[in-house]
């Protein structure tokens, strides 16, 4: 049987750029949510994943995050950075209308990465959260009693039929996406170019809350130079205060120092889940 891919649909999302990008020509499957996705994965109806993980503007996606730390035991396979270029899409019947919309409609980062945007042009349109970009387009195209418009890409744009009302309307240049391709049963990403380098991501906890505790933590990656691309904490929702550490680290597969942290860790009494050992990949250009 081929191989399946879940991911964040509907048509038009920057997940599906990424699929596109990563998996070309595969079986596809489309979920209206991240968490779908994710359980899809974890009882293996599809084969592999792919979910947004950080936005360079918004940060980590939580849902993501939490899901692969707290619920379940699949894993990051590979990881693919892409460039993110949000545009205002609305029907192409009110393409030259677009100061009158209404309400903008898209995914809460989506919205959030371009809030400035619309404070200065659209200061009296209600935002509407969406469960994706292509979401919101879709409804776009389905509504042309009202001047409504979206924040999605072109490939959404293409897709629905939508006219680019406003192009690049994201407030920082520099904005990207990290997307992860996640697996339950040791599968591997085979992508053979636009490969940059490797990562590990583990989960910390820590035995209690005592001074020093994430300096000890801390000090076992720096001693070895292991080199940090990433700590975030996150609640353990065990009560306030309570919290991991989620640690990326620039380092291939297989590196003999990483084992000599996790030993050292686990005798000072933290927990160490890996969380994946991974490729990454990057692309700047875009997916037609
Ligand atoms: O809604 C989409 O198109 C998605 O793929 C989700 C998502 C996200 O969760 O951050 C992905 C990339 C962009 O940052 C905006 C939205």
């Amino acid at each position: 049987m081929p191989e399946e891919i879940g991911y964040l649909g509907p048509e038009g999302t920057f997940t599906e750029m990424a699929v596109m990008e990563l998996f070309p020509g595969s079986q596809l499957k489309q979920f209206a949510t991240i968490f779908d996705c994710l359980e899809a994965v974890d009882d293996k109806t599809v084969d592999y994943g792919v979910v947004p993980l950080e936005n360079t503007i918004e940060g980590s996606v939580n849902m993501t995050l939490d899901y692969l730390c707290h619920q379940s035991s699949i894993s990051i396979v590979g990881e693919l950075t892409l460039p993110i270029r949000q545009h205002l899409l609305i029907h192409p019947n009110y393409k030259d209308r677009w100061h009158e919309i209404e309400e903008v409609h898209s995914h809460p980062h989506a919205i959030a990465q371009a809030h400035e945007f619309l404070r200065r042009n659209l200061p009296g349109a209600k935002l509407v959260h969406t469960t994706s970009t292509g979401k919101a387009a879709k409804l776009v195209k389905e509504t042309d009693e009202r001047v409504i418009g979206a924040i999605g890409n072109e490939l959404a744009a293409t897709h629905y039929g939508l006219a680019i009302a406003s192009s690049d309307i994201h407030d920082y240049e520099n904005n990207h996406t990290r997307f992860v391709v996640l697996t339950k049963e040791g599968k591997t990403l085979s992508k053979k170019d636009a490969l940059v380098g490797h990562k590990v991501t583990l989960q910390i906890t820590l035995p209690s809350d005592y001074p020093g505790a994430l300096y000890q933590v801390l000090a076992a990656f720096a001693w070895r130079k292991l080199n940090l691309s990433k700590i975030e904490s996150r609640p353990m929702k065990t009560g306030l205060g309570n919290y991991f550490f989620i640690i990326d680290i620039l380092s291939e597969p297989d590196n003999v120092l990483l084992q000599g942290v996790k030993n050292e860790l686990e005798a000072l009494g933290t927990a160490v889940k890996v969380l994946g050992e991974y490729p990454c990949y990057s692309v700047e250009h875009k997916v037609e």
